[in-house]
């Protein structure tokens, strides 16, 4: 079986365990909820083979996850990988000196920071997190990552809300793994 088709094979059966949510957290909203994957060990095994199989051979230094939901899974998928893992948080959580960037969501505005001196310059990485909206939350960290002097090889996200048009706003390589959303939802 060809690796694409493998992956695709995978994302089949976690797809089928996601539930969707009307107008959470507002109105107007269809939330994608992935908790379900990390309640079966097998499915969240599924979930991390599946990203391990699409980044095959690649140089990675760094796994860089998002708060709160890229923590889910970045970490196991770091170490899947042989990789580190960096995490970008919220603002005020982490101490030391910080880089921090401002962006707006698909529901609102916030502010990412990461530690300064944790991504050595010029080191490889994936920025992960579970959803791919506006593309506000990707773009701040990969800022992150470019004011630390390394350098983002792809994104990868589990779901992407088409609609949205979040990966134009990034600029390097994106991978989804579960189809999305790709029209806005209405009741
Ligand atoms: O592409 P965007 O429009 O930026 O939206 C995507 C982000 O929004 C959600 O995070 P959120 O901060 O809402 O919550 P979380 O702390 O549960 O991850 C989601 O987990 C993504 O990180
Ligand atoms: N529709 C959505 N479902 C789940 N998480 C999200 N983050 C931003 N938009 C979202
Ligand atoms: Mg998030």
């Amino acid at each position: 079986m060809s690796t694409e088709k493998e992956i695709g094979v995978l994302a089949k059966e976690l797809k089928a365990n996601l539930k969707q949510f009307p107008n959470f957290p507002s109105e107007g909203i269809l939330f994608e909820d992935f908790l379900p994957i990390f309640a079966k060990p097998e499915l969240f095994q599924k979930l991390v083979d599946a990203f391990k199989l699409h980044v095959g051979d690649a140089k990675v230094d760094y796994v860089v996850g998002l708060e709160s939901r890229g923590f889910l899974f970045g970490p196991t998928l770091a170490l899947a990988l042989n990789a580190g893992f960096v995490p970008i948080r919220k603002p005020g959580k982490l101490p030391g000196p910080t880089f921090q960037v401002e962006f707006q969501k698909e529901y609102g505005s916030d502010k990412f920071e990461i530690q300064q001196d944790t991504l050595p310059a010029g080191s490889k990485i994936l920025v992960v997190d579970d959803i791919l909206a506006t593309g506000g939350s990707a773009f701040a960290a990969g800022e992150l990552v470019k004011k630390s002097g390394a350098e983002v090889v792809e994104y990868l996200f589990v779901m992407e809300l088409d609609f949205l048009k979040g990966r134009d706003k990034l600029g390097a390589p994106v991978f989804t793994l579960l189809s999305g959303q790709d029209e806005k939802f209405k009741d």
